[in-house]
């Protein structure tokens, strides 16, 4: 006989050896279990029967005979009592395991784990009954004999000690633990823990060691109850969490899955993914009894966030100021001091006559004063009156000119009452007037320390106080002053500055100077500050059609913004400089650092006059929606009259300044109210948002020192070129039909056909698309246009499309293509 068939006919002999046993021990079981269930019920019967077992006149009620009642009255009545139902049922477990191999039954352990129970309880039977077949002989003579050694009592102690001992030694239960699982419980872990179990199914099934530590968890839980731990499989749930912690849940790795289908092969690639980027915690093991509990968290996924925050770690966050490092803003000594100096001298003679005049009239007026304050300012001093119980303000209001002329004073503006204060102020000009010079209010810490975007240090206030104001939030602003009044000098102090506040990387300026020769000194620092029509040669703008251009071309530049304002879901354009210096928005997709744009108008009348409606249709348009994406307007106009300033201009400027005006009804024109006509000149000025008035001294600055700072600027390296503003091709410009289409844009037939599919002849639209610049927009356009796919020119409104199809398309392009 050969090996193998040697061994397989070893293997069957050994089967049927197994299953002869394994029946044997199953009957037997079987045969216990009914001959004690019997002897339970039949016992008293039985019992006299058993002194004559081979009669076989006597029957035994035992429904297995007298064997069965003389098993029962062995095991049971004369043994251990009803704990020897713990026989049969071994048996039965053992004989199946032999015959079906189940790996959960454990007899042997089961009875190892029993015996205690099998010597206890027939005892403790013995103790609290005196049943014969619950406790057994057993039972009741331990503790016959027990109660002679140590009485009842005694006996009952012994048996709850042995209790608690056999529990602490089996189970390891200590009062710390009692606590401590009483606490754990407290705090509501229980529902953690019931997860951790969940969790912990999944995984232990593609881990053999997890399985292993399973079972020896089981195992012991089974062990510490005491009960057979294959048939209370069930007790997994309601093991200690402690033990289920302790299992690591980490995946192994080291699976070979080399063999296995393509689906566990992806399984791994992405197991072996995941182990490389998780991040890896392990919480310490509390005591020899607990294992260390290891904790992954899944990687971050790569957001838009994740990617910015890893560019500004390698490049730090975009700084707009390097494109011109080395720039260096103007310094103070470039502002002259004047001899006046910036101190406010007090004429104390002055003052006292002042006060006297003040009080004489009002009093021939029959106007009483309970009190008078004076605040001196640069060009004025504030009389503050606090007039006596039961006078009408009204009054005094109406005396404004007869107390203007008994002080025979020029410029007194009277406040009645001044907001906020409960008091009534009568502003009456210096004798002497202070200069306010640009060099004290751009050193002044108020201007200095400005967190404004862009501030402007306007000049002072009747109190001798710097007055700063942000142009950004105004956000367009509205200047008019008779001739010769301070408007030149007001505009070169706010652009001033802004110079001394805002890098060339930050702001531009475009300039609109019909009288030709108010801006032109700005003209030195184009390449650092202006912005200009790509065509044309000069940044400050004399020409009224090119300010029509310029006008809608920074209308252009408005949509572009705001087309780029939605791109990146930001709201202004501090919100988007913001996030593209902290690299969340991709150049490549058209962002850009956008700098603020301000657009000074030095005569806008002479503008209205000449050009009307297509002056103020884009001068509107700008005022009503350009604030959030940075571009501001800032107006000076010398005739404030009506047909100049429009209603529909007013309502979007609601920040003015008013020089001396010559009339009151021109101070109603720009402030809606009188005051401007009694100013004194010479940069005395009023100033509103739209509420109250401040009456403010413009600083002075001299055109040497405008000449002086733009050189100092303009000496500096600047950009190649001044920041060109998108193209305009109005009504008038050049026709497309011009075009040479044998040189068209590489992009020519991808912009054909995304018009053709969206029926809409619009450069934004190609923009959008393409991603393009404005400029090659306009361009790719012009040269559909010319190929005839688009018609011509119709102002505001799209394009039309002249070609329906793409079949129609594709055949211009090919004969386009061959000519
Ligand atoms: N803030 C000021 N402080 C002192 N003097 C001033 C101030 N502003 C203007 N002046 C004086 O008024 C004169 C005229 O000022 P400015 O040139 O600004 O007037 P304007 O309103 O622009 O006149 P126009 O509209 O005719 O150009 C200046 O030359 C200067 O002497």
């Amino acid at each position: 006989m050969d090996e193998p068939t040697l061994i397989s006919s070893q293997n069957s002999r050994k089967n049927v050896i197994k299953t002869i046993v394994g029946v044997i021990f199953t009957t037997l079981g079987l045969f216990l279990l009914i001959s004690f269930v019997s002897y339970c019920l039949n016992y008293q019967n039985d019992q006299s029967q058993l002194s004559n077992f081979w009669d076989r006149e006597i029957v035994a009620e035992n429904v297995m005979g007298k064997i069965g009642a003389y098993l029962g009255e062995l095991f049971i009545y004369h043994g251990i009592g009803i704990t020897a139902f713990f026989l049969p049922i071994f048996f039965i477990l053992f004989g199946l395991k032999i015959l079906f191999g189940f790996k959960k039954i454990k007899p042997f352990k089961l009875f190892y784990n029993c015996l205690f129970f099998l010597i206890w309880l027939p005892i403790l039977l013995g103790f609290a009954t005196k049943i014969g077949i619950l406790h057994g002989v057993m039972g009741y003579e331990v503790n016959d004999f027990m109660n002679m050694l140590i009485g009842k009592i005694g006996m009952g102690i012994l048996l709850f000690v042995s209790l608690i001992l056999y529990i602490v030694i089996n189970w390891k239960i200590t009062p710390d633990k009692i606590s401590a699982s009483l606490e754990k419980r407290s705090q509501g872990l229980k529902d953690e823990e019931s997860e951790e179990i969940e969790s912990a199914e999944p995984i232990s099934k593609n881990n053999k060691e997890e399985e292993d530590l399973l079972a020896k968890f089981n195992e012991e839980v089974s062990q510490q109850k005491g009960n057979k731990p294959d048939i209370f499989d069930d007790l997994v749930l309601d093991t200690p969490k402690k033990t289920i912690q302790s299992i690591e849940l980490t995946p192994d790795t080291s699976h070979d899955y080399s063999n296995s289908s393509d689906e566990l092969g992806t399984q791994k690639k992405t197991t072996s993914i995941k182990t490389q980027e998780t991040l890896v915690e392990t919480l310490p093991a509390k005591d020899e009894h607990d294992v260390a509990l290891t904790i992954e968290k899944a990687p971050e996924e790569d957001t838009v966030e994740k990617i910015a925050a890893d560019l500004v770690q390698k490049h730090g966050e975009y700084d707009h100021r390097l494109d011109l490092p080395k720039y260096k803003f103007p310094t103070l000594d470039l502002l002259r001091k004047y001899e006046t100096g910036d101190n406010v001298t007090v004429n104390q003679q002055e003052l006292e006559r002042n006060k006297n005049k003040i009080v004489e009239t009002l009093a021939n007026y029959g106007i009483g004063i309970s009190q008078i304050k004076a605040t001196i300012g640069p060009t004025v001093t504030l009389y503050e009156i606090v007039p006596e119980a039961g006078v009408r303000i009204s009054k005094i209001k109406n005396l404004e000119d007869d107390i203007a002329l008994s002080l025979s004073a020029l410029g007194i503006r009277i406040i009645a009452p001044i907001p906020g204060k409960g008091t009534i102020g009568i502003e009456v000009p210096n004798s002497n007037p202070t200069m306010v010079s640009m060099r004290s209010v751009i050193a002044s810490n108020k201007f200095q320390q400005a967190k404004m975007d862009l501030p402007i240090a306007f000049g002072k206030t009747i109190e001798n106080e710097t007055f700063v104001a942000d142009l950004s939030k105004m956000p367009h602003l509205l200047m008019a002053g008779a001739t010769g009044q301070g408007k030149s000098v007001g505009l070169n102090a706010i652009i001033a500055s802004l110079l001394y506040k805002k890098h060339p990387t930050e702001l531009k300026f475009v300039m609109v100077d019909p009288k030709k020769v108010e801006l032109t000194l700005y003209s030195k620092i184009e390449r650092h500050y202006l912005a200009k029509l790509p065509d044309s040669e000069d940044a400050i703008i004399t020409d009224n059609t090119k300010v029509i251009h310029t006008l809608n071309s920074l209308c252009i530049e408005m949509d572009d913004r705001y087309e780029l304002l939605k791109n990146a879901f930001v709201r202004n354009i501090k919100e988007y400089n913001e996030k593209f210096k902290q690299r969340k928005l991709n150049p490549e997709h058209g962002h850009r650092y956008l700098p603020y744009i301000v657009l000074i108008v030095d005569e806008f009348a002479d503008l209205i006059m000449t050009a009307g409606k297509e002056v103020e249709t884009p001068i509107a348009r700008l005022a009503q929606l350009a604030r959030a994406v940075g571009i501001h307007l800032i107006i000076a106009t010398q005739r404030p009259s009506v047909n100049v300033i429009t209603g529909i201009i007013k309502a979007n400027f609601p920040a003015r300044v008013a020089f001396r005006v010559t009339s009151k009804i021109d101070s109603r024109t720009i402030l809606d109210s009188s005051g401007a006509d009694q100013l004194i000149g010479k940069g005395d000025m009023l100033f509103t948002t739209g509420n109250e008035l401040v009456r403010l001294q413009c600083a002075f600055v001299d055109t040497p020192e405008v000449d002086d700072i733009t050189e100092y600027i303009g000496s500096q390296a600047g950009y190649p070129d001044a920041f060109l503003l998108p193209e305009y091709v109005g009504e008038d410009g050049g026709s497309a039909l011009d075009i040479d289409l044998s040189e068209r844009d590489s992009l020519f037939e991808d912009a054909a056909r995304v018009i053709v599919l969206a029926q809409q002849g619009s450069a934004s639209l190609l923009q959008r698309k393409l991603k393009l610049g404005y400029n090659r927009a306009g361009r790719l356009i012009d040269q559909l246009e010319a190929a005839g796919v688009v018609g011509p020119f119709e102002g505001s409104k799209a394009r039309q499309v002249l070609i329906q199809d793409e079949m129609s398309l594709e055949q211009l392009l090919n004969n386009l293509n061959q000519n």
